[in-house]
């Protein structure tokens, strides 16, 4: 069986705020394989940002463990951390983060900067990741000069050019009308069929989660259901990795 791509065993996460302490996971167990597409769901304040922020190495647990890449993050620096982070995993927001003076080309190019790719091979990988979201008419454009569909395109291109293990979108369709998110969504699917890579999305829409073929359920800072969406296809995962489960906690 290959090396899960995210794995949390037992992970807590507790803030502390002004003296009062938040416990916005407490206790979270799950894996997710290489090729996988799943939907986290839940409640407003039930821990989905928090665990996404886990899973993206953008924080740490307070106890338990959690593996990125079969990595154990407890035990890396973190200068070690970002660079799991650059080398594993690509980000999707819903206010899409793109710089705004800058054009689509240079906005995704920027993660192979800090990788220290070569300025030339860092514009044609960019050109192509613009291409393969369908946006190779577009390079030069700014993103004020972009609709909002395109620069979530443009945001999925960025997270696709380190070649990532695993995209995490926090509500990608978040700030887009029903048309142009079921078109990000069906970018998103082509991306995790064609290039395996496995695509962790938070959203508070049943129809965008109905399109994911596993459903996590978190309420409360715990998994309440992990589940095999309606109508899913069963062997539609890596190593079967989309079978009827169980919640574990
Ligand atoms: N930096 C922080 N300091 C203190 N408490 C926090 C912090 N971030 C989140 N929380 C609290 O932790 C809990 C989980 O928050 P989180 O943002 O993970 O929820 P969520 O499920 O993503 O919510 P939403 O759907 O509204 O975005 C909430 O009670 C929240 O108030």
């Amino acid at each position: 069986m290959s090396r899960p791509a995210l794995e949390a065993i037992d992970v807590h996460r507790t803030y502390q705020l002004e003296g009062v302490s938040v416990e916005a996971l407490r206790g979270v167990t799950l894996r997710v394989d290489p090729g996988e597409f799943v939907a986290v769901i839940g409640p407003s304040g039930s821990g989905k940002s928090t665990l996404m922020h886990l899973l993206g190495c953008l924080d740490r647990p307070t106890s338990g463990t959690l593996r990125v890449d079969g990595r154990d993050v407890s035990e890396l620096s973190d200068a070690e951390l970002a660079a799991l982070r650059n080398q594993t995993i690509g980000f999707v927001f819903q206010a899409f983060h793109l710089l705004p003076r800058t054009t689509a080309v240079e906005n995704v190019a920027l993660p192979l900067v800090y990788r220290g790719v070569g300025r030339a091979e860092r514009r044609r990988r960019a050109v192509e990741a613009l291409q393969a979201v369908g946006l190779g008419h577009r390079l030069t454009h700014r993103p004020t000069q972009m609709s909002g569909g395109e620069q979530q395109r443009v945001a999925i291109a960025r997270a696709l050019v380190g070649e990532p293990r695993v995209l995490l979108a926090d509500e990608p369709t978040g700030n887009l009308d029903t048309r142009t998110g079921e078109e990000v969504m069906g970018i998103l699917e082509r991306l995790n069929a064609e290039r395996g890579v496995a695509v962790v999305l938070v959203t508070h829409e049943m129809d965008v989660a109905g399109r994911a073929r596993r459903i996590i359920r978190i309420r409360d800072g715990l998994v309440e259901s992990d589940s095999v969406p309606a109508g899913a296809a069963r062997d539609g995962g890596v190593d079967g990795g989309a079978g009827e489960r169980e919640a574990r906690s």
